[in-house]
C-alpha cells in the first residue's frame, strides 16, 4: 500500500481554466494596445534559490526562460485584479487555495515568440517576495486563428509522476497553486512575426504576512 506521503507527492495540481475571461471589448483593447507596445518588451530574467540557498537574481538565460516582458499599463492591471476578485469563490473552490484576506496582485505582461520557453520551475522560490505567492494565474491572448504552435503550460505532481497540459487558448485564464512545478513548452512561430506570437499576462496573488 502507498504511504500517505507518496500519495501527496503524486497529487496533481487543481487547475481552474476560465475561457472567455475578458469581455470582447476589453480583450480587443488589450490586444490592440499590446501590438503597439513591442518596443517596451525586454528580455525575461530568472531569479531563484539554488539547492545550497545561493541566490540567482535577475539573470537572462534563454536556455531556461526565453520570452520578453513589460509592465502592463495600470488600466489593464485594474481590469485583471477586479476580474480575479469577482471570480474569487470559484477559483478558491477549484484550486483549493484561498485568497488571503491581506493580499496584493503582482502582474506582468509577456511575449513568447519563436523558440520561447520556460523550463520546469515553481513560482515560490524566485526571490524573497516570491515565497508569498499563493495562486499563479496566466491569461493567454493572441491573434486568431493562432499563428503559433506549442507553448502549452504543463503542470506536474510534486513527484513528477503525473502531469496536466493546458493549451494557451486566446482569452483564457488558467489558475493553479503557485507551489506546483510547471513549464512552458517551446513556442513555434513559423512566420517569425512578433505579432504572431503567444501573449500572456502573469498574475500572482500574494499574501502579505
Ligand atoms: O506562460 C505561461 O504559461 C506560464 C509562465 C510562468 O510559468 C511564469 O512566468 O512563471
Ligand atoms: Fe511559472
Amino acid at each position: 500500500m502507498k504511504s500517505p506521503g507518496s500519495r501527496i507527492m503524486a497529487r496533481l495540481p487543481r487547475v481552474h481554466v476560465e475561457r472567455g475571461f475578458l469581455p470582447p471589448e476589453e480583450h480587443a483593447a488589450l490586444l490592440a494596445e499590446t501590438l503597439e507596445a513591442q518596443a517596451l518588451y525586454q528580455s525575461s530574467t530568472i531569479s531563484r534559490y539554488e539547492e545550497d540557498m545561493t541566490r540567482v537574481n535577475g539573470q537572462v538565460d534563454p536556455s531556461v526562460r526565453h520570452s520578453h516582458v513589460r509592465k502592463l499599463p495600470k488600466a489593464f492591471r485594474e481590469i485583471f485584479e477586479a476580474k480575479l476578485v469577482s471570480l474569487q469563490s470559484m477559483i478558491e473552490a477549484t484550486t483549493g487555495v484561498e485568497f488571503p484576506a491581506e493580499r496584493w496582485f503582482e502582474i506582468e505582461s509577456v511575449h513568447s515568440g519563436d523558440g520561447a520557453l520556460f523550463t520546469a520551475h515553481i513560482d515560490t522560490n524566485r526571490g524573497p517576495q516570491s515565497s508569498r505567492r499563493v495562486i499563479s494565474a496566466v491569461y493567454y491572448y493572441s491573434r486568431t486563428p493562432a499563428a503559433f504552435s506549442g507553448g502549452q503550460l504543463k503542470l506536474y505532481s510534486l513527484d513528477r509522476s503525473g502531469s496536466i497540459t493546458v493549451e494557451p487558448e486566446d482569452n483564457t485564464m488558467v489558475l493553479f497553486p503557485s507551489m506546483f512545478l510547471h513549464e512552458v513548452l517551446p513556442v513555434s512561430v513559423p512566420s517569425g512575426e512578433w505579432a504572431d506570437g503567444r501573449f500572456s499576462v502573469n498574475c500572482w496573488v500574494h499574501r502579505t504576512d
